[in-house]
């Protein structure tokens, strides 16, 4: 086995990964990257760009559809499923051709090929070929799908995202495991695309909102245009030619079997922390196995270990990934002489139609146990101007406000143009303004942002009357 000796081990090479790498260098460090799969990263290859072409196909689609809402007519639309995946696949080419320029660019001395596991907590096997010392490591393995068990070894025909993008026709009908962001954004895409389009939930969970109200506002709206069944667990799937015979079970004990083209598991993602030896690191895990860490250092415990990106799950988006690797590589190079990094406020965005957009603190985590009152403010976008203008005027703002201070804590919608508003709002967040400053920034008409003036109108009138005295049930939102 040959052997190495290096500074700094960066394992994955995905966004954290590269990013880490590059930071890693600035220090003069000598460093490897260590890469078991196809380098283009999960978000070039499998994840945000190819989902957003399909997203783009699927918006044209729409739009052609709905123009007689407005008196416009364009004739019969005929999908080309072979053209619009060929296009997927060609930018989506197009995107990775960059990421892989920049792998090129790479010394070939510093690129190991295969599967890194720790050995000890200064070694790492790869494969079977190489062992390398290192000094500090970044782990940044990213994650995977998880395809629950009643749908394991099925058949070629229950798929993941990865299989999407590698489609050469749409096909005629999909049924989808789980009301998360990958299946609702896959979902609508391949529903307005003239795919048979079931959405399967196994409880009521819509992306990543976690207030009540406007989760039960963005299933009433996306249940509107899709056929999304809430309660429904998978119960068995059986393989039949190029079909699949799904067998749910609603949470009322009812089974329901439908035959699909495709079952497209999308019950979320598991961080890839196993397999990676870490028992031998001596490292603390938390109870789904990634070691406990700093996410302002990336720091795992005290040690000379690092974690970035999906493989931590604190904020398995691509921004994030990449912040994380930057902090993670920078201490790995600076190591022992750890430094906090530049973190931004939460915002993740579902690229739905509306928008599904969640910032700052959500509101699962400002009503926990014990947690002081806070006012809440809101805006429907059913009457609002600009939205009822462009024929989008449906979904619900709701924003957040501290009632001692009068700052904004976050904000949870599913909204038209949601990403513009929730950018907006993300920035004031770390602005750490307050309602009223927010309301002192100015607002042109007639434009969506409008309702975003609504709602903080709302909450800053709810700040005025101060706490209630008995914070109402389930829904904790005293001031409405
Ligand atoms: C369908 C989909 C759509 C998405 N859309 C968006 C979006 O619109 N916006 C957004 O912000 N985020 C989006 N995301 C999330 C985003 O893609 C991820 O958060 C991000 O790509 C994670 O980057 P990473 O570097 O942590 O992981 P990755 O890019 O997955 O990199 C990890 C790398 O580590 C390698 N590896 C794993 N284990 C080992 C090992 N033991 N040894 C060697 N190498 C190893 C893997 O092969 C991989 O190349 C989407 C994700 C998916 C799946
Ligand atoms: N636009 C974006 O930023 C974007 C897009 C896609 C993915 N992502 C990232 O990828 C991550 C993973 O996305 P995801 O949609 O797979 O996960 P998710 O955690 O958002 O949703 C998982 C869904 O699967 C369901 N589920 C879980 N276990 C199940 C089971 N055993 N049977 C049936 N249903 C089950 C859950 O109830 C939930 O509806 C996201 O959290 C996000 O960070 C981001």
């Amino acid at each position: 086995m040959q052997e190495l000796e290096v500074d700094v081990a960066v394992i994955g090479a995905g966004t954290a990964g590269l990013g880490a790498y590059r930071a890693a260098r600035t220090h003069g460090k000598r460093a490897v990257i260590i890469e078991s799969g196809p380098y283009g990263t999960t978000c070039a290859r499998v994840g945000c760009m190819p989902s957003k072409l399909l997203i783009a196909a699927a918006e044209a689609a729409h739009m052609l559809e709905h123009a007689a809402g407005f008196g416009v007519h364009a004739g019969a639309t005929r999908i080309d499923g072979a053209a619009v995946m060929a296009r997927v696949r060609s930018e989506r080419d197009r995107f990775v051709g960059f990421v892989l320029e920049g792998v090129d660019a790479i010394p070939a001395e510093d690129k190991l090929r295969g599967h890194a596991r720790f050995t000890s907590p200064h070694t790492l096997q790869i494969d079977e070929h190489t062992l390398v010392r290192f000094q500090t490591a970044v782990i940044a393995t990213g994650s995977r799908p998880f395809v629950p068990t009643e749908l394991h070894n099925v058949g070629p025909n229950v798929i993941v995202n990865d299989d999407v993008f590698e489609w050469t026709d749409l096909p005629k009908s999909v049924a989808v495991i789980g009301t998360g962001v990958i299946g609702l954004e896959l979902g609508q895409a391949l529903s307005r695309l003239g795919v048979r389009v079931t959405m399967y939930a196994r409880g009521g969970s819509v992306a990543q909102l976690t207030d009540p109200v406007v989760r039960e506002t963005a299933m009433r709206v996306l249940s509107e245009e899709m056929d999304i069944r809430f309660q429904h667990l998978p119960l068995r799937a059986t393989q039949h030619g190029d079909e699949i015979e799904l067998t749910m079970r609603t949470t009322a004990g009812d089974e329901v079997t439908e035959r699909y083209q495709y079952v497209l598991c999308a019950s979320g993602r598991l961080p890839n922390v196993d397999m990676l030896g870490l028992e031998c690191t001596g490292l603390e895990l938390s109870p789904r196995g990634i070691p406990l860490f700093d996410p302002r250092t990336m720091q795992c415990g005290a040690s000379h270990i690092f974690i970035a990106g999906d493989a931590n799950a604190e904020r398995p988006v691509l921004p994030e990934a990449s912040d994380h690797g930057r902090i993670a590589g920078d201490n790995a190079g600076r190591y022992p002489d750890v430094r906090p990094g530049l973190r931004r406020a939460p915002l993740t965005i579902a690229f739905t139609e509306p928008n599904v957009v969640a910032l700052g603190r959500s509101y699962r985590e400002l009503s926990g146990e014990g947690k002081p009152a806070f006012a809440v403010g809101q805006v429907s976008f059913h009457n609002q101007g600009r939205s009822r203008v462009m024929l989008q005027n449906r979904g619900l703002l709701r924003v957040y406000g501290e009632y001692r201070t009068g700052k904004f804590l976050g904000a949870e919608m599913i909204a038209p143009r949601g990403e513009n508003l929730g950018h907006l709002l993300a920035w004031a967040y770390q602005c750490r303004l307050t309602v009223k400053e927010m309301l002192d920034m100015p607002f042109y008409h007639p434009v969506i942002e409008e309702g975003v003036r609504t709602a903080l109108r709302d909450l800053q009138a709810n700040i005025d009357k101060g706490v209630p005295p008995e914070p109402p049930g389930p829904d904790r939102t005293p001031g409405i």
